[in-house]
């Protein structure tokens, strides 16, 4: 009876389909009247040689619209097949069927990425909710500190109570910091209201406390120096004296590893160390299934587990299903999420690439299969041994847990020493990896920094297919980043590596196509080559502008036919962004924010971000990942939850930022006078509109620099280092345009 009910369900998103299809088929074809337009503009002044006319900004104010329309093309691949899912993991087989999963969960720096939240993370991973003995916790330490290392021998300590606490009042938020600051217990359930269970909440509510003082004198008595040059140090946390009164739990196994690191050798950031985990833990518990968890990503939802299993075991699904994404959702995002944080638009097109063989890979928060990252399909007893060492490393015993089923008995060991500890030092080793395949076609690839988008990539274009699942609970829940440098540096780092991704032989347009299926490969492109969108967001902040005070029109007049291709086609892209975030269940408002972070990050995070990953291919720069801060700065999440912009960023990221603001606010002044006094503002509308729009969706900008006295606004050093480079800018302008 079990079996003959689906495990899930899949939809496509009906109504979505009918308004992108129409969307698609309007705007595409006013797109081909823009062209069309534009190209017969160019060749009438080629052709009678009108000398009045300057064909630079209109070359490049095409040149703009052109790329943008390539752009909105590949985006076009998101739109063909939306789909949701559902799942009963009700309906699974008994526990003893289940298979065994790893669990891996990577830190590397204690200070910006605090203990207190790490170990929540690492906690909330031992309580899931599956069979312990099928569960297996790996943290990676990167930064190889003291403070990591005892701060897991603590939260061992602490676990032993909370996971017996969460089993017998089936507690659904199982992050301690998390449970204790949102109470779920105010729920009307009886379970909830029993003087037992509360007596037993404030027991553990003290013995948590005890941990996190606990913590704080690890913190204060160690050094948090995260060391680039030290040996490897794996270990499988046992009991210690735990203080728990009649201990019977069982417990999930728990291995802190911190690979070797070498200052001369590369070691390839997370991918590397997700590599070292998928090596020891192949030795230890080996799992056909990882989690894959960022150290701020906690599980908020203990199900998530049986939920992945839901695809995994469904016969109807095709065995190569590589992995199942669930969305990066975050409990830090405020009410206006002023930055845009949450990346709001960025899971719909997880969910639509769904239809199309699979969403992508997004770093953190998903179940991925084994066999998929070893690139293995049907390895057999009888292989041959030299071409899978040269594939795999020379480690026999890694070579051996490559068959498919393959139990070790390290866990057996009694006392996980001797022989078997030096072979997983040897796979923690930094040299591992040389002259093998792991990072190109095994295991998580190393050629972006961007190493989760890539791997996923590569997957697909192997066959791999997957899962993206956005259950109403989220699964996961991590700490977004809410200050605005942050937000920058962490963009342009993700962009240097689609840039990296997008020149090189990997690019989706050519690699994708012959392996994928073309709408998924446009899906890969789009994120890839939506870089290039810094240089129309350049040309159409400086162009139209200086033109419009040169009384130079690049667009129709209001009473030529084609005024309403262009005036449709701005009215369409902001309408189907509106319907885009009403039904996602925002409001307009969440649509200004939308629009003005588009631009400040086109205007520097693309900019710089491509900047670094050409200077990284031809080797001028080093590739870099330093993770994000993840400790909260009180005066700066103030303003963040308030709704307040906090401009304390480099200069680099505001100078151009506040150039262009001032550059359009002349602009449309001096336009506005001008046209009143010589009666061009037919021919200039569209040449008033754009400046006016970019002010007014940024007005915030303005306050920082003009209006605002605090700490948050625009340094006036800034300001004034800005209005010289408009300068400059108007100057040179002027130059180019008169002569
Ligand atoms: O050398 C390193 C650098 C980072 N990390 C870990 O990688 C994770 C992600 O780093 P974070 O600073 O949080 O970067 P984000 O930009 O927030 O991460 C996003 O982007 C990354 C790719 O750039 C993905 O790997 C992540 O999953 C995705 O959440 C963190 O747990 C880090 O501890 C390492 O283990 N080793
Ligand atoms: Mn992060």
């Amino acid at each position: 009876m079990e079996n003959s009910l689906c495990l899930n369900l899949s939809r496509v998103k009906k109504s979505n389909l009918i308004i992108n299809k129409l969307h698609i088929f309007t705007h595409g074809f006013a797109l081909l009247a823009l062209i069309y337009y534009r190209t017969n503009f160019l060749f009438q002044i080629i052709k009678i040689e009108d000398k009045n006319t300057p064909l630079l900004p209109l070359a490049l104010v095409f040149f703009s619209e052109l790329i943008l329309s390539f752009v909105w093309l590949l985006n076009q691949a998101f739109q063909w097949n939306p789909i949701s899912r559902k799942v009963f993991p009700e309906r699974l087989p008994v526990n003893d069927k289940l298979p065994s999963i790893d669990v891996f969960i990577c830190t590397t720096n204690p200070i910006k990425e605090p203990s207190v939240d790490v170990m929540n993370t690492l906690i909330s991973a031992m309580a899931l909710d599956y069979p312990a003995d099928k569960l297996h916790v790996y943290l990676s330490d990167d930064g190889g500190s003291s403070v990591t290392f005892q701060a897991v021998k603590e939260a061992w300590k602490f676990l032993k109570w909370w996971i017996p606490f969460c089993r017998k009042y089936e507690v659904k938020t199982r992050c301690p910091v998390a449970y204790f600051s949102a109470d779920e217990s105010k729920d009307d359930n009886e379970k909830f209201s029993s003087t037992e269970f509360i007596a037993e909440k404030k027991k553990i509510e003290e013995k948590y406390e005890e941990f996190k003082r606990k913590l704080l004198k690890i913190i204060e008595n160690t050094s948090s120096f995260a060391s680039r040059d030290h040996d490897p140090l794996i270990q499988v946390i046992k009991d210690g004296n735990s203080g728990v009164d009649s201990d019977e739990t069982e417990m999930p196994l728990l291995v802190y590893v911190s690979r070797e690191k070498r200052p001369f050798h590369p070691h390839h950031f997370k991918a590397g160390a997700l590599n070292v985990l998928l090596r020891v833990s192949g030795l230890i518990s080996n799992s056909p299934y990882i989690l894959v968890l960022d150290c701020d990503m906690y599980c908020n939802d203990p199900t998530s587990a049986r939920q992945a299993m839901c695809f995994f075991l469904d016969s109807k699904i095709s065995p190569k299903l590589g992995f199942v994404q669930f969305p990066q959702k975050f409990h830090n995002i405020s009410e206006n999420d002023i930055y845009d944080s949450q990346l709001r638009s960025v899971w719909p097109k997880l969910e639509s690439m769904d239809g199309l063989r699979g969403s992508i890979l997004a770093g953190t928060g998903f179940y991925i299969k084994r066999e998929a990252l070893y690139g293995t399909s049907n390895i057999q007893e009888d292989v041959d041994l030299v071409q899978l060492q040269k594939s795999f490393g020379p480690s026999n015993e890694f070579i051996k847990s490559l068959i498919l089923n393959y139990k070790p008995n390290a866990l057996k060991d009694e006392d996980f020493s001797g022989l078997l500890l030096k072979e997983i030092k040897i796979l923690a080793s930094s040299s591992y990896d040389n002259n093998t395949k792991w990072g190109k076609e095994v295991g998580f690839r190393y050629f972006s920094v961007l190493e989760d988008y890539f791997t996923g990539f590569n997957l697909h274009c192997n066959g791999w297919i997957s899962v993206y699942l956005d259950p109403a609970r989220p699964c996961f829940l991590g700490s977004a980043t809410t200050n605005l440098n942050e937000i920058l540096v962490q963009y342009t780092r993700w962009v240097a590596g689609l840039v990296e991704v997008a020149f090189s032989r990997f690019s989706p347009l050519i690699y994708g196509p012959l392996r994928m299926s073309t709408l998924q490969s446009m899906c890969y492109a789009e994120f890839a080559y939506e870089f290039l969108i810094f240089l129309p967001i350049y040309c159409l902040a400086i162009v139209p502008q200086l033109c419009l005070l040169h009384g130079i029109h690049l667009y129709p007049k209001a009473s030529n036919p084609f005024f309403i291709v262009f005036s449709f086609l701005f009215l369409s892209s902001q309408l189907k962004h509106m319907q885009e975030i009403f039904s996602t269940g925002h409001s307009i408002r969440t649509w200004a924010i939308e629009q003005r972070i588009w631009m400040l990050r086109s205007l520097t995070c693309y900019m710089y971000g491509t900047l670094n990953g050409i200077l990284e291919m031809i080797g001028l720069r080093e590739a870099s990942f330093s993770p994000t801060d993840k400790a909260v700065n009180d005066e700066r999440h103030k303003r963040y939850q308030m709704g307040i912009y906090d401009f304390q960023a480099s200069v680099l990221l505001l100078a151009p930022l506040c150039t262009l603001y001032i550059l359009n606010l002349v602009a449309f002044i001096i336009g506005v006078v001008k046209i009143f006094h010589i009666e061009q503002a037919s021919e200039m509308f569209i040449q008033l509109f754009i400046p006016l729009f970019g002010i007014l969706i940024n007005y915030p900008l303005f306050e920082g620099m003009f209006l605002r006295k605090d700490d948050g606004r625009v340094a006036p050093s800034i300001t004034l280092l800005s209005a010289a480079i408009c300068i400059i800018i108007l100057s040179f302008g002027s130059l180019v345009l008169i002569y």
